[in-house]
């Protein structure tokens, strides 16, 4: 399979540390020296396919050769940007691809200029990281898709569970706010009904996209069944959550649905603190027991009924 490294977009001239050409003057040991390496960085790179320890054991490796302080790696496809070392002045930067597919950029840095020797021995290494870093985003995207829902782009039931006993180990061991939003839209049947499926699930993905849109990115929204999100709220107090949680249904209410159709779509929700004493069924429970009281409550309203006096909103129309 052909591979292509573009041209780095910054070099630079001249180092002393090493050169490989210095090798090439002594055949065997160039010959020698070359295969090992390749093949014990091919096998160390093999280990693994999460994509930090894969750039972490290339650079190593690579500075066992070139002197280098830090590199980088950025694929913005799956918003992946990392740095490992020291970052300084000098770079040289690669774009990755094989057969027309991009695998990212990759930057090596150090406080000198590179040589056009230095260079070239990067650039001949570079095949060792191409394959092992396809596999890896392959991985990763593979990853991405079991854990999200393919309708909306929200995070699913299975990244919900595979998180959520995290998310509670760690409030309780950094004694910090945990909050829960259980968000279901209101008469979504009716919307099934009226205006058919696929429109149902054009309102649900927008529905989606604007809690995803009202929340920080340290927070974690859920399609947690059929026309219910669970929202996650990390280092969050009750009062901050209600405020998220009024945000949130504020926005969808005064939002237009179904384009010319004009919908008025509402939702209810349901919101809880965690306390030291709930597992994490007692934590969505309770959000859960707030959630159908601001359904009896009328709708479109949220409510938390670990307050004296449950926030309660009236129909906004
Ligand atoms: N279009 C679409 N509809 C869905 C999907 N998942 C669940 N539903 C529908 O969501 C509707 C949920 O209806 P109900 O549980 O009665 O709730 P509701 O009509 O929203 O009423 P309240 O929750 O009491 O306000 C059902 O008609 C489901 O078929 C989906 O992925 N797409």
């Amino acid at each position: 399979m052909p591979s292509e490294f573009l041209p780095p977009t910054t070099f630079s001239e001249s180092n002393k540390i090493f050169d490989i050409s210095k090798i090439a003057n002594t055949p065997e040991l160039n010959v020698h020296f070359l295969q090992d390496f390749r093949l014990r960085v091919t096998s160390l790179l093999q280990t693994t396919l999460e994509i930090e320890k894969l750039i972490g054991i290339f650079f190593e490796e690579l500075q066992t050769v070139i002197n280098l302080t830090g590199v980088r790696f950025q694929y913005s496809a799956f918003n992946i940007k990392l740095a490992l070392g020291r970052q300084t002045r000098q770079a040289c930067q690669y774009q990755l691809s094989a057969n027309g597919e991009f695998f990212g950029e990759i930057t090596f840095c150090r406080s000198a200029r590179f040589s056009e020797n230095e260079l070239e021995n990067i650039e001949s290494l570079m095949d060792l990281l191409l394959y092992p870093l396809r596999n890896a985003l392959r991985y990763c995207q593979a990853v991405q898709n079991a854990l999200t829902d393919p309708l909306t782009g929200a995070n699913n039931r299975m990244a919900m569970n595979a998180n959520l006993n995290r998310d509670i180990e760690l409030s309780k061991r950094y004694n910090s706010k945990l909050a829960v939003l259980m968000i279901d839209i209101d008469n979504f049947k009716e919307v099934n009904d009226t205006f058919g499926h696929l429109q149902g699930d054009d309102v649900l993905k927008q529905t989606a996209h604007i809690i995803m849109d009202q929340i920080r990115t340290t927070d974690v929204c859920y399609r947690y069944g059929g026309e219910e999100f669970l929202v996650m709220l990390s280092k969050t107090d009750l009062d901050q959550a209600l405020f998220v949680a009024e945000r949130i249904r504020e926005k969808i209410a005064n939002s237009q649905f179904l384009g010319k159709q004009n919908k008025a779509v509402t939702v209810s929700i349901g919101a809880a603190k965690y306390e030291s004493s709930m597992d994490a069924t007692a934590f969505i429970d309770m959000a859960d027991q707030s959630l159908y009281c601001a359904k009896n409550n009328g709708r479109n309203q949220t409510i938390c009924n670990q307050r004296p006096n449950p926030n309660k909103k009236t129909m906004v129309q």
